[in-house]
């Protein structure tokens, strides 16, 4: 497996979710080894609300990791694999499309998928680097 499942297990501790009691953990595995947890931090002003996912990779980008091997999410739900909300799923694409993302349940079982997978035909960072218009 490329991604230790315990860390993430043990992030969803942290949630702060008083508002949806839904818990959430990531651990994000950066290309040279470095492992960054994220939970999801609410607010009582629900939209500004952020997931696990970003908060993982918000800490490792301003740490100075760019290139991630794999992200692993965990959740309270024991009969269905944690996914990505939209949101997320544009935020790890930002960083590359074939990276994996580990979604588990409780017990530790796993699905794999790719950003690819998750978010496919997506826009991009090369989307941005053609000049489309002359001024
Ligand atoms: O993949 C997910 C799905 C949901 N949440 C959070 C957002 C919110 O705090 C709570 C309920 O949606 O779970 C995450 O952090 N990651």
């Amino acid at each position: 497996m490329a991604v230790e499942l315990e860390p993430v297990s043990a992030t969803k501790g942290q949630a702060y979710c008083p508002y949806s009691k839904f818990r959430v953990g990531a651990a994000l595995l950066t290309d040279n080894g470095c492992y960054f947890k994220g939970c999801n931090v609410e607010n009582a002003c629900t939209n500004l609300g952020l997931c696990a996912e970003r908060t993982a990779i918000t800490k490792a980008v301003s740490e100075g990791h760019k290139t991630f091997k794999a992200i692993a999410i965990a959740s309270d739900m024991e009969d269905k694999f944690i996914s990505p909300c939209g949101a997320c799923r544009q935020v790890m694409r930002e960083f590359g499309s074939k990276w994996d993302v580990y979604l588990t349940k409780p017990d530790g079982t796993h699905k794999k998928m790719t950003v690819d997978e998750l978010l496919p035909i997506s826009f991009g960072p090369d989307d941005l680097s053609m000049k489309k218009i002359n001024n």
